[in-house]
This record gives structure tokens, sequence and C-alpha cells, in this order.
């Protein structure tokens, strides 16, 4: 079954769920920036993260650089923030 994206009043409820991302409208997309105490630290976050990611098949947008991690969700089939985004998130934020 197509994935289809979140319209905004879905959206909304969903991150009133996820207290640390917010919406970038730009992207079309949810966001979080995460902090550690050093890059083995937020390594060793995206070393969980991706393995969520390849069960769900649903893999984030992230940047990081040494000890930060920016993260952003979207779903490309979809062309926005889809629930697989906000499943994702949940999962992401059991590991930090
Ligand atoms: C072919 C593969 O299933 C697709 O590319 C999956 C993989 N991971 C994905 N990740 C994200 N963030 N969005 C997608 O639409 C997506 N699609």
């Amino acid at each position: 079954m197509a994935i289809t994206k979140l319209n905004e009043t879905e959206r909304e409820a969903a991150l009133a769920q996820l207290p640390l991302w917010s919406y970038d409208a730009d992207a079309d997309a949810i966001c979080r920036n995460v902090k550690f105490a050093d890059f083995a630290e937020a390594f060793g976050f995206m070393a969980r993260v991706a393995i969520y990611a390849e069960k769900a098949d649903h893999h984030p947008e992230w940047f990081n650089v040494y000890n930060r991690v920016e993260i952003k969700l979207t779903t490309h089939d979809a062309g926005g923030v889809s629930q697989r985004d906000i499943d994702l998130a949940k999962q992401i934020d059991s590991c930090r």
C-alpha cells in the first residue's frame, strides 16, 4: 500500500507526542538535534539508530560533527512527513 504524507492536523498531533522534535517546513521533515559527551557517544547512538532504521527500511537524513547529530526524517516515497517518520522518531528517542 502506498505510504501517504500526514495532513497538518495529523502531523501536529503526532508532534505533540514528540516534544524533542520539530517540523521543518522547508524540508517537509521532522528534525531533532542531539548533543553527546563526545564523538564516540554520538557515533554509538548513530549505530543504534541505524539498526532500527534498517529494520524499518526507513532511513534518516543526518549530519554528524564531533558530538552533535542533526537528524531529519521525511518520507521520499510520500513527498513529506508520514507515519513512518513518526514511528522512527519514537524509536530514535528510545536510543537517547
Ligand atoms: C526502496 C526502499 O524501500 C525505499 O527507498 C525506502 C528506504 N528508506 C526510506 N527512507 C526514507 N526516509 N524515506 C523513504 O521514502 C524510504 N524509502
